[in-house]
């Protein structure tokens, strides 16, 4: 992946507008403050829900999509070879053009990719730079943004926004698997895209992962099949038939560390790896848990559950523009700032001072563990659900609100047994007043 240093000067001294009007910032130097220099002075794109885009800002969104996967990227070519092999007997160099949304799905492809240790060796695949670890979030985050600033300066729109899929309906449907979003399934084949929609002519590339493992290739920029999806559909595991609960999000955004030892998809009470889905939502690892962004990868059974192949499949940036959602939710409400990163002892490629593998010019992990609103040009329009009550918390209430009750009936009670003596008490000396006094005069004893 390298970009030519004319790009690399041209995206080194921008602008972003931040939220208020007329706040402008001075982003000169900054290599992520902004990106490109066509966004100058542009205002912050809004990052909305896919299911409340109107009809026209579906159409519109979808079309964007298509045009992404058939433009090739303007700055950037990839390496379909490994270092030592990168020039050809001619000499010739062993780069390739590719689309915008391709390298996209590249990019993902070559920072989980094993390690060639040479002909006849088995590739190491003990690495992996943009999972199961700290920098999960933080590369994600500057994977999405560059497709974003890529797409804005293609359409020409430095308010063109990426939505975000809520997966966590609890359910078992994929809601924006319909013609007018991702893709309805197909009627022919359950494992098919209905060819009403555009994504069924889309081709996956990256396919041939045995050919990079054993010839020490690198995924190039050649199309193969289709998307599969099928979302629900893994019998054989009905844990993931199901996608995550609003609980989960509430759940994880409580968790105060941001990642804890060992750094890694076995830790427990971290944000990093509840949100990750590696541990259950509240915290606790689970070797056998699966829930929030890896519930939802793997729901969709298929092409989009397949980590070197996941982001062929369109609804990966949606999935992750919600993770990304969640993640800046917690940066908000936690008041983090950068030291809650670890600057150690994660894997390779994820402490905080880290480059994150492969991105072009380089990004530092530490770079994306800002505010989206304040420092990245973007924003989200989110309804958080509100966290549900712990059993303690449901018996407490449920105490109090007996207590109350009983407080209540008794008082109710007194007051009428009070009324009613009252009632007699100021009808009786009357009564006795009169009786006495006739008394008084007559001297008799009669009753009235
Ligand atoms: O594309 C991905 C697919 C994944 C599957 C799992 C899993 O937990 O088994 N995790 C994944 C992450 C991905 O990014």
């Amino acid at each position: 992946m390298i970009q030519s240093p004319e790009i690399l000067s041209r995206r080194a001294d921008v602008h972003v507008q931040r939220s208020g009007p007329g706040d402008v910032e001075q982003c000169s130097g900054s290599r992520v403050c902004g990106g490109h220099a066509e966004i100058s002075g542009h205002a912050l794109a809004v990052r909305r829900n896919v299911l409340t885009l109107s009809a026209e800002q579906k159409r519109v969104f979808v079309s964007a999509l298509d045009q992404a996967k058939r433009t090739t990227h303007p700055d950037i070519v990839i390496a379909t070879r490994h270092y030592s092999e990168i020039f050809g007997p001619d000499n010739s160099t062993q780069f390739q053009n590719i689309s915008i949304y391709n390298l996209f799905v590249w990019t993902h492809y070559y920072s989980v990719s094993k390690t060639f240790l040479g002909d006849g060796e088995p590739s190491f695949s003990a690495v992996d730079f943009s999972h199961e670890g700290p920098g999960f979030l933080t590369w994600h985050r500057y994977h999405l943004l560059q497709l974003e600033r890529d797409m804005q300066d293609m359409l020409r729109d430095p308010s063109f926004a990426l939505p975000f899929w809520d997966f966590s309906t609890g359910g078992s449907e994929c809601d924006i698997c319909t013609d007018d979003l991702m893709g309805a399934r197909s009627r022919f084949d359950s494992t098919a895209i209905s060819s009403n929609s555009i994504f069924s002519s889309w081709r996956v590339i990256c396919e041939s992962v045995e050919d990079y493992d054993t010839l020490g290739t690198i995924c190039n920029s050649t199309e193969s099949s289709p998307i599969r999806r099928n979302p629900a559909g893994n019998v054989a595991r009905p844990m993931v038939q199901r996608l995550p609960e609003a609980q989960d999000v509430a759940a994880c955004l409580e968790i105060d560390a941001f990642d804890t030892p060992p750094f890694y998809s076995t830790s427990s009470d971290s944000f990093r790896n509840s949100i990750e889905g590696y541990s259950a939502p509240e915290g606790p690892y689970d070797p056998v848990v699966r829930s929030l962004h890896n519930l939802a990868h793997l729901f969709l059974n298929g092409t989009g559950g397949q980590t070197h192949l996941s982001p062929n499949d369109p609804i990966f940036l949606l999935l992750h523009t919600f993770t990304d959602a969640i993640f800046d939710e917690w940066l908000r409400r936690h008041t983090a700032d950068v030291s809650s990163y670890p600057l150690e002892n994660a894997p390779i490629g994820h402490n905080r001072e880290f480059n994150m593998v492969p991105f072009w010019p380089p990004v530092r992990n530490a770079e994306m563990f800002v505010s989206a609103a304040d420092s990245l040009g973007y924003s989200y329009e989110v309804q958080w659900p509100a966290r549900a009550l712990t059993l303690t918390q449901i018996i407490t209430v449920t105490v109090v609100a007996a207590l109350i009750i009983v407080a209540i009936v008794f008082a109710a009670a007194t007051c009428v047994v009070r009324s009613r003596s009252f009632g007699t008490e100021t009808r009786q000396p009357l009564l006795g007043d009169q009786y006495q006094r006739y008394d008084e005069q007559h001297k008799t004893q009669s009753v009235v």
